[in-house]
């Protein structure tokens, strides 16, 4: 099979945080095409199972699978098509929305001229010479999507990707899921706010 369009699944997959039990059993599966969204109360573990799958925290039993192929096996190629955006947008103060969506399209191999559509598409293509450190909490998360979609990646893991937006900018994180998926893409978002874009859905108890 296409490596692209392989299922991502876990099995009987469990987490630990220092020391503590997060979650155990947990089996779900993911296709090219589909999102899911992962709900639960506070501490239930969304923001580790996203980390996870990331592969930045390792399960305490269990594995992730892309394919056949455990992620863990080939954390290069796992990197290469994930992209994970975390609760903080990492904007540098003196560096412009340009200068930051210019480096996101560097380093993802990605046209350089593609960066002014990118921030109309995202809503900032007036801010382009802004520095960073004169952004509002939700320009600075909307650059974030930006350096998404110069991401290329296949999965899009996004923790609480509402926080800071208005309307118009969940109406707009909306949209870009729902691309994302019309493209073959997959993505997993932890949240705390409905996103309306139909998924699949996983509720983490907590304990
Ligand atoms: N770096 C860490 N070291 C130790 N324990 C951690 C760490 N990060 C999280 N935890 C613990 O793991 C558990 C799950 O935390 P996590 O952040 O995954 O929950 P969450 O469902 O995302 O919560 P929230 O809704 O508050 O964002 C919590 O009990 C937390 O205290």
């Amino acid at each position: 099979m296409d490596a692209t369009h392989a299922p991502l699944w876990t099995d009987d997959l469990a987490c630990r945080r220092g020391g503590r039990r997060v979650f155990t059993g947990l089996g779900f599966r993911l296709e090219a095409g589909e999102g899911l969204t992962i709900l639960g109360p506070n501490g239930a573990g969304k923001s580790s199972l996203l980390r996870m799958l990331a592969g930045l925290v390792r399960p305490a039993a269990g594995a992730i699978h892309w394919g056949e192929a455990d992620i863990a096996d080939d954390p290069i190629a796992h990197r290469t098509r994930t992209a994970y955006l975390g609760h903080l947008d990492v904007i540098k103060p003196r560096a412009t929305v340009r200068d930051h969506l210019d480096l996101a399209a560097v380093l993802h191999s990605a046209d350089r001229a593609q960066v002014p559509d990118v921030a109309a598409r995202v809503g900032l293509g007036a801010l382009l010479e802004r520095p960073g450190r004169l952004l509002s909490a939700g320009q600075r998360r909307r650059v974030a999507l930006g350096r998404l979609l110069l991401s290329g990646a296949a999965l899009w893991l996004l923790d609480e990707p509402t926080n800071a937006l208005d309307t118009a900018g969940q109406a707009l994180l909306a949209d870009l899921l729902r691309d994302h998926l019309a493209g073959g893409g997959r993505f997993a978002v932890a949240t705390h706010q409905p996103i309306a874009v139909e998924t699949r859905t996983l509720t983490l108890q907590g304990s």
